[in-house]
């Protein structure tokens, strides 16, 4: 995100670089998150990389941690909201860091609960420390201005009249891009929850968590402090503490995971799939691994929570399962992978079984890839299924690795399949797509979205559907997922294929998530976090003919 401003001396007041004073830092909360801010704005930087190491490396901890969380995380969500207010407060374009420290006080002033002469004197003290004394007063008396106002007095002033231009002026009352209120119009059909929806994506998401069936449980999150989740069988709220400090958690048998993420995955599970019922599921963009850990664990005890779906008891697709092994990775030419790295065996606890024979080897010890995908060999358990997770990044796909169990890791291209056509019962494919769905998660991402991007990404979307049609042999069933509701990601793309394929069809996806309301006219699923509280995840569950 690079800076707009002008780059000259104006709106520095006269301070300079070369007279900042050496003196430590005092208030570490506010020094973090302008740092924060800055690396955000001057060099891309991902704030919620960035923040916790400064947080570590400072020693910055419990309240002083949590403010200039806030600090960082709102300023970057609402600095479209506060760049109009600053522009109208400021007779000169500021410099990058100067408007950065506007940023912060106007998050302050303006949204944060920060009486005004403290938010005014602290960012004064800061700028004058980190930028120099000519910039402080500048500050201060832009600051002041600011202050004279509530953001709800501040916005019919600053955005565009909401009968002229409906979309300019949510784009600037809840602080996002323009484009981004068309297409979340667009996806919900009108424009009636559209300031809900942005008001959600300015709140900091709840963490969620998910115990992975038989590997831990609710009850054990719960005795953890978490509370059970609306939803998910296997998901619980952690209002407050490090979600790293629980045992579960560290030892990969529980993890962060959105509740929505959860449920589209369950939904897959769900579906009783037609034919020879031998049980061999494929995540075909499964990096980092969340969806697969959640899979893995099912695939291996079934889905213990045992909701009865569709006239089919959940579980039982696993005790139907035969261990028969199918032969995915083509070393005879069946497939067109050539060179996809395998990680057999349990990335966490180590004690998966080894699946297949990899050519060069057997088994990963200790997270090292081996073998080639040249005759690959995966056996479903007897009495449940196996899962296979693919990613095209090698380091992703150690991640997945490392969160998984019982899976088979590939690192291969899912374009350019290293598996046989027809061998999968399911198929898990969350494309890469514009996160349009998770910005509440990533507090900048708004701003660094493009919407140019989004026809590249479609392009890709629909081969990898198509490739993941091919994987499914007839009966079997594929969950097509984004985290983005953009419809030329979601249900354009899926129209598209289908259309064009003619040997799948659609089902209610809806049928598979009978706890949750709210998903849209089907027949795809698109949850929404100011209904649902979770991510905007779209599911798509398509049968092969
Ligand atoms: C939305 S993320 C998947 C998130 C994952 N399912 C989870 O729940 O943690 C998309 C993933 O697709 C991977 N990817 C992108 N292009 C791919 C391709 N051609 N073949 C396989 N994986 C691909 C990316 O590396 C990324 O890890």
């Amino acid at each position: 995100m690079k800076s707009r401003g002008h780059q000259g001396d104006a709106g520095r007041g006269g301070g300079s670089r070369s007279q900042r004073p050496r003196r430590p830092a005092r208030d570490p909360a506010r020094n973090a998150a302008f740092d924060v801010v800055r690396a955000v704005d001057e060099r891309d930087a991902y704030a919620n990389l960035l923040l916790p190491r400064l947080l570590r490396e400072r020693g910055i901890r419990g309240r002083d941690a949590a403010l200039a969380t806030e600090l960082a995380y709102g300023t970057l969500r609402g600095l479209g909201t506060y760049d109009a207010v600053i522009e109208t407060c400021s007779d000169r374009a500021p410099d990058p860091d100067v408007r950065d420290a506007l940023r912060l006080g106007a998050h302050q002033l303006l949204r944060m609960r920060v009486p005004p002469h403290a938010a005014v004197g602290t960012t004064v003290d800061l700028v004058r420390l980190r930028i120099g004394a000519g910039a402080a007063k500048f500050v201060n008396a832009v600051l002041r201005k600011i202050g004279s106002r509530t953001l709800e007095e501040w916005v019919p002033i600053v955005a565009p009249d909401p009968a002229e231009d409906p979309v300019g002026h949510l784009a600037v009352a809840y602080g996002h891009p323009r484009w981004i209120v068309s297409v979340f119009r667009d996806a919900l059909g009108g424009s009636d929850e559209v300031a809900d929806l942005l008001d959600a994506d300015n709140a900091r998401p709840l963490v969620t968590l998910v115990a992975r069936p038989g590997r831990s449980s609710v009850a054990e999150l719960e005795d953890s402090g978490a509370i059970p989740a609306r939803y998910s069988p296997y998901a619980a709220y952690l209002r407050e503490g490090d979600p790293g400090q629980i045992g579960a958690i560290a030892e990969t048998r529980a993890a962060v995971q959105d509740e929505a993420s959860q449920l589209v995955a369950l939904a897959l599970t769900r579906v009783p799939v037609e034919g020879k019922g031998e049980e061999l599921w494929l995540d075909m963009c499964a990096g980092p691994g969340g969806k697969a850990g959640l899979l893995d664990a099912i695939a291996t005890h079934g889905d213990l929570a045992g909701l009865a779906t569709a006239g089919k008891s959940a579980g039982t697709h696993a005790a139907a399962a035969h261990g028969k092994g199918a032969q995915v990775a083509g070393g005879d030419g069946a497939g067109r992978g050539e060179g996809a790295q395998v990680m057999v065996g349990g990335g966490a606890a180590g004690h998966g079984e080894a699946a297949g024979d990899a050519g060069t080897g057997g088994r990963g010890d200790g997270g090292a890839a081996v073998g080639r995908g040249d005759g690959v060999v995966v056996e479903a358990f007897a009495g449940g299924a196996r899962l296979v997770a693919v990613d095209v990044q090698p380091h992703r796909a150690r991640l997945v690795w490392q969160t998984t169990r019982d899976a088979v890791v590939v690192t291969a291209d899912g374009t350019e399949p290293a598996w046989r056509p027809g061998v999968f019962d399911r198929v898990m494919l969350d494309v890469p797509c514009t996160g349009l769905g998770a910005l509440r998660r990533r507090p900048e991402a708004r701003w660094r979205r493009d919407p140019a991007g989004v026809a590249e990404l479609g392009k890709l979307q629909r081969r990898l559907l198509d490739t993941a049609l091919d994987a499914v042999r007839p009966g079997g069933v594929v969950a097509y997922v984004t985290c983005s509701p953009h419809l030329a990601e979601t249900r354009v793309v899926v129209g598209d294929v289908l259309a064009r394929r003619g040997d799948a069809e659609q089902l209610d996806a809806r049928d598979y998530l009978p706890e949750v309301g709210g998903l849209g006219e089907g027949p795809h699923a698109q949850f929404w976090p100011h209904r649902h509280g979770t991510d905007a995840m779209f599911l798509a569950l398509l049968r092969k003919r």
